[in-house]
């Protein structure tokens, strides 16, 4: 078959292994081989990367340009395909006769360069980004403008390669060999690098080459299946593997979109001198699964390359080890025994730290809380487990060897931070990796698109969708869930619910659906025996159970069988069977019904889960889960009691006392118990909620009354949501009278704006609803529509919004009479969103403050915004800092202003500004009543401009500072046009 007819027939397989993974990396990596191919020219490559495209529509394109351009192209397409794809993608492809790419003389110009040598520069430039804009400033090749163009965090570290390197081509040739320059001279280190490798591979001896293959196979054996899915079927990670989404924070704050290879990365480093990585998330965001998927690229060769060792841990199981260790007998011990040489391979890790990798995973649930008070640097002097894993990951012991450690954020308290190399936020699947997720989980498309389809119709259980671990639930459950008779599940408790009816259902000799009613009574047996197990579990940070401790709590090979528990997945030698639950989030969910089933509990239990201070050793200490309890620390432990899986748990209990549960409940506990035990949580809660409010500060004179929510206060609102009974609600929001509520960094996600929502709208008087640094997403700005009119601002900086977030709220939002603020900095805003704030200008005469930083809105989109303005008259303050309104823009918008009577703020900060559009802004500056403060900091404008500006300042007195720091004006202009006008500031 021709390589023509090859690209047609597999159309569909290739557009899927080319965007399957929700990334743009695969798609750009085949266009920059073809690039330098010379199969895609300058113009081809424009038409078909356009960023604010879906991937799949630009892979799509690609496909059709190469068609119309023959077989040749055809044929080099699929090899290009072949060089990109991983191993496992490949299988199903096939790619034709070999084509050879030509060599090419070496191309005439430096711009040339750029393309031909794309894929290499590319590599090449991920790591010295940041040294190639200095050298580019510095020779006077590129502006601040221009770096800030390439270097914006919603771009990942390749994307920002690209962009630099394309931004260096509009440059011209003596940008373009400045970088080539600069990039020769870095060669000798890379050379040395090349050198080291070579070193390497001669200096490891046939043992220690020996033991990395075992550890290679190891590995990969060990990652190779999803073990979650143990219980129902085993699934290998390849088929479902869906990248999340993954951001690093900088020290000012700002978030840079990461990919897998970027975690050890230079991305993102707070301080050079720590070695350990911290990839934090929420329960069931991935973690593990990241760091499985980790480990099988490594194992396969397909990631960290320059990695030799890498050793993984799991935190579970490094607290079932009592005896003391060496670090060489942790590390053989509990991941690959070397079968020759053990000394021999020991040394050569301690002679090259650099080539090392350890990864910890589940910090979090490591039954001590981390503390640096006990210094051991002896690699070979056997140290409690503790000891050992906190000197590891201060440095103290190995300096020099990666660690990356991956968390719930909860348990990682400021002592550790202060060793952090950097910290990665693992944040859940965005919403194309849903759909991603959902089409891996079904061989048949029809039936993807239906659950997919449902999904978008209810936006409760979608933005549930957004941790993958419910996402994975909702597609096992799917037919419970989204056809279901008892209406669709809104609560984590409805979903987990659901699936243990499923998990019951589907061992059940009786036909399906005869479970419905009752069949949690039918299986209260097992439910108890299972609760029991989970609580104790809890209360004693254990999370793996030997075979002894599963027949002590009577649960049977039955019981075993309907798959809540699976076999642990330990790469330790053990000599007997261990289990654990499905997930940590299933062990919380049974631990709830324990707690509510159970008639001889002890009726303090539900009052202490909800406690936020230290626990103290609960009624159901755990005497008899022998191996997790380590006496030497038993004392201590109850101070380091696990309080995040406590608070999921009490999370389910709210949500399975909810009234839509009541009936189910009743088959099993007496009416007495059930409204006994709603009462206590709704008495925990409320006291819980007195609490955080009591300690709101008095407003400072002249500011507004405002309250920091600390993380708890989101976890007692998603109880309160649980509960489902809005009266609840109302009460608690009764009591909050604050003005502002400041929820910044807090983890918000589409889950968390529900419960918001569900409770702000109750609130008396309108709050400020502060959510910057969040992940609130589209999905979530749907969420948060409920409790809009109760806003009168709403703070989204740093959400991930995309225009259609803005079409939902602009559509709301007109209709709410309160809301007046808006402020969404960095977020995923074009052109197409302005039509919206457009028409939000026009309906809300009310409207005070817009502010749209950083964003990417051009020209275009700046005079749609101006249409809608110039029939406003109340906005006060608008921000447009960071965006490419140009002279174009800026003058349509200082027209539309002219009409204004209440502006007081403006910014146009960074946004290409020249002469022409500080002359229209002059001549608002001259009619303007009101403006105060104009921002017109790193534009192009030159002593035209500002003249003009001078001019209308004469004729306005109001205003009191126009800001023109980084223009096109010499220091000495600067000087003597200041001395003509004070106001200026430079
Ligand atoms: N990237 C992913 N691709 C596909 N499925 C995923 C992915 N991440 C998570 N899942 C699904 O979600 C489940 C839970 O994920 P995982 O155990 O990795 O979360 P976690 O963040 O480690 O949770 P916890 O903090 O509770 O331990 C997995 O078993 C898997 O089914």
């Amino acid at each position: 078959m021709s390589s023509q007819q090859l690209v047609l027939k597999q159309r569909a397989l290739l557009l899927d292994a080319v965007c399957g993974g929700g990334s743009a990396e695969p798609l750009d990596c085949v266009l920059d081989l073809l690039l330098a191919w010379e199969v895609l020219i300058w113009e081809d490559y424009l038409s078909i990367r356009v960023t604010e495209k879906p991937v799949s529509s630009n892979a799509r394109h690609l496909l059709d340009v190469v068609y119309e351009k023959g077989e040749d192209a055809s044929g080099l397409l699929l090899a290009a395909f072949k060089q990109v794809l991983p191993e496992e993608q490949k299988s199903e492809l096939c790619f034709g006769k070999e084509y050879a790419v030509l060599e090419k003389n070496r191309p005439a110009t430096a711009t040339s360069a750029l393309l031909t040598d794309r894929p290499v520069l590319v590599k090449k430039l991920r790591d010295n980004i940041d040294e190639a804009f200095d050298v580019l400033m510095t020779t006077g090749c590129f502006t601040i403008k221009d770096c800030d163009g390439v270097h914006l965090p919603a771009y990942t570290p390749s994307q920002q390669v690209r962009r630099l390197l394309d931004q260096v081509r509009y440059k011209g040739e003596t940008a373009a060999r400045t970088l080539l320059k600069y990039l020769d001279q870095t060669e000798p280190e890379n050379k040395e690098h090349q050198i080291l490798e070579e070193t390497i591979s001669f200096t490891a001896s046939p043992d220690t080459l020996l033991f990395q293959r075992k550890l290679r196979s190891s590995v990969a054996a060990q990652s190779h299946f999803l073990s979650t899915y143990g219980g129902t079927g085993r699934f290998s990670l390849d088929d479902i593997y869906t990248d999340g989404l993954l951001e690093v924070m900088n020290g000012s704050g700002e978030t840079t979109t990461l990919e897998l290879e970027d975690v050890v990365g230079p991305v993102g480093i707070l301080n050079k001198d720590a070695d350990t990585v911290l990839v934090s998330g929420e329960a069931g965001s991935g973690k593990s699964t990241l760091l499985q998927r980790l480990h099988l690229l490594w194992a396969r060769e397909a990631l960290f390359t320059d990695i030799y060792l890498l050793f993984p841990f799991s935190c579970r199981k490094l607290n079932a080890e009592h005896r003391a260790l060496s670090l060489k007998e942790l590390l053989f011990l509990h991941c690959c025994w070397p079968d020759r040489n053990q000394d021999e391979v020991f040394q050569f890790i301690l002679d090259h730290p650099h080539l090392v990798l350890f990864t910890f995973d589940g910090l979090d649930e490591f039954k001590q809380g981390f503390t640096d008070e006990e210094h051991h640097c002896c690699p070979t002097q056997p140290v409690p487990i503790p000891t050992l894993l906190f000197n590891l990951l201060q440095g103290t012991l190995m300096k020099g060897v990666m660690k990356v450690v991956a968390s719930r954020p909860q348990a990682v308290g400021p002592s550790l931070k202060h060793y952090l190399r950097k910290e990665v936020h693992l944040k859940g699947f965005s919403p194309g990796g849903i759909v991603c997720f959902v089409k891996k989980q079904y061989s048949d498309p029809g039936m993807a698109g239906r659950v997919i389809e449902s999904l978008q119709g209810n936006t409760a259980l979608l933005s549930l969708c957004h941790i993958p671990v419910f996402c994975w639930i909702v597609t096992k459950c799917h037919q419970e869930l989204l056809g279901g008779e008892d209406g669709i599940p809104q609560t984590v408790a409805d979903v987990y619910l659901l699936v243990s009816q499923h998990f019951f259902q589907r061992k059940s000799s009786q036909p399906q659906g005869a479970l419905r009613k009752g069949w949690l009574e039918q299986h209260l047996d097992t439910v108890l025996k299972l609760g029991q197990l989970a609580m104790e579990g809890l209360e004693a940070s254990c999370y793996v159970f030997s075979g002894h401790e599963l027949q002590r709590h009577g649960l049977t090979e039955h019981d075993i069988s309907m798959g809540f528990l699976i076999y642990c997945n330990d790469m330790s030698v053990t000599d007997s069977k261990r289990y654990e639950f499905l997930h940590i989030t299933l062990q919380c969910f049974f631990a709830a019904l324990y707690v509510i089933l159970n008639r001889r509990n002890n009726r303090s239990a539900i009052p202490k889960l909800f406690q936020l201070q230290h626990r103290q050793p609960s009624s159901l200490s755990p005497k008899c889960l022998g191996h997790c309890v380590d006496r030497s620390v038993e004392e201590d432990e109850s101070k380091m009691v696990e309080k995040p899986n406590l608070q999921i748990t009490a999370q389910f209990v709210s949500g399975l006392l909810s009234l839509q549960h009541r009936n189910l409940l009743l088959d099993c506990c007496p009416a007495a118990l059930r409204e006994h035990n709603v009462k206590q949580v709704v008495r925990s809660l409320s006291k819980a909620m007195q609490r955080h409010f009591k300690f709101i500060p008095r407003p400072v004179e002249g500011e507004k009354k405002s309250m920091h929510a600390m993380p708890s206060f989101v976890w007692l609102i998603k109880c309160i949501y649980e509960m489902q009974d809005s009266s609840i609600a109302q009460n608690t929001m009764a009591k909050l009278d604050v003005e502002h509520l400041k929820l910044t960094y807090c983890n918000i996600g589409p889950v968390e704006c529900t419960a918001l929502a569900y409770v702000l709208k109750h609130l008396r008087n309108p709050v400020g609803l502060q959510l910057d640094n969040n992940c609130v997403g589209d999905v979530g700005v749907e969420q948060l529509l409920p409790c809009l009119h109760n806003c009168h601002s709403l703070y989204l900086r740093n959400n991930n919004i995309t225009d259609e977030g803005i079409r939902k709220l602009v559509e709301k939002g007109v209709h709410c009479e309160r809301f007046q603020k808006l402020a969404l900095f960095n977020n995923k805003l074009t052109d197409a969103c302005t039509q919206h704030f457009a028409w939000l200008m026009k309906s809300k005469q009310n409207f005070l403050s817009l502010r749209l930083g950083n964003n990417n809105i051009t020209s275009q989109g700046a005079e749609q915004l101006a249409e809608g303005l110039s029939c406003n008259r109340s906005l006060q303050f608008l921000g447009l800092w960071g965006n490419h309104t140009g002279d174009r823009g800026a003058t349509a918008l200082a027209n539309a202003l002219k009409n204004n009577t209440e502006l007081i703020w403006l910014s146009l900060v960074d946004n290409g500004v020249g002469s022409a559009g500080a002359s229209a802004l002059a001549e608002l500056i001259s009619q303007s009543k009101t403006l105060e403060e104009l921002w017109l900091n790193k534009n192009v404008i030159s002593r035209d401009g500002v003249e003009c500006l001078i001019k209308a300042l004469k004729m306005n007195s109001r205003v009191k500072e126009v800001w023109l720091k980084g223009n096109n004006l010499s220091p000495e202009e600067e000087e003597e046009l200041k001395k003509e006008e004070s106001r200026l500031t430079f």
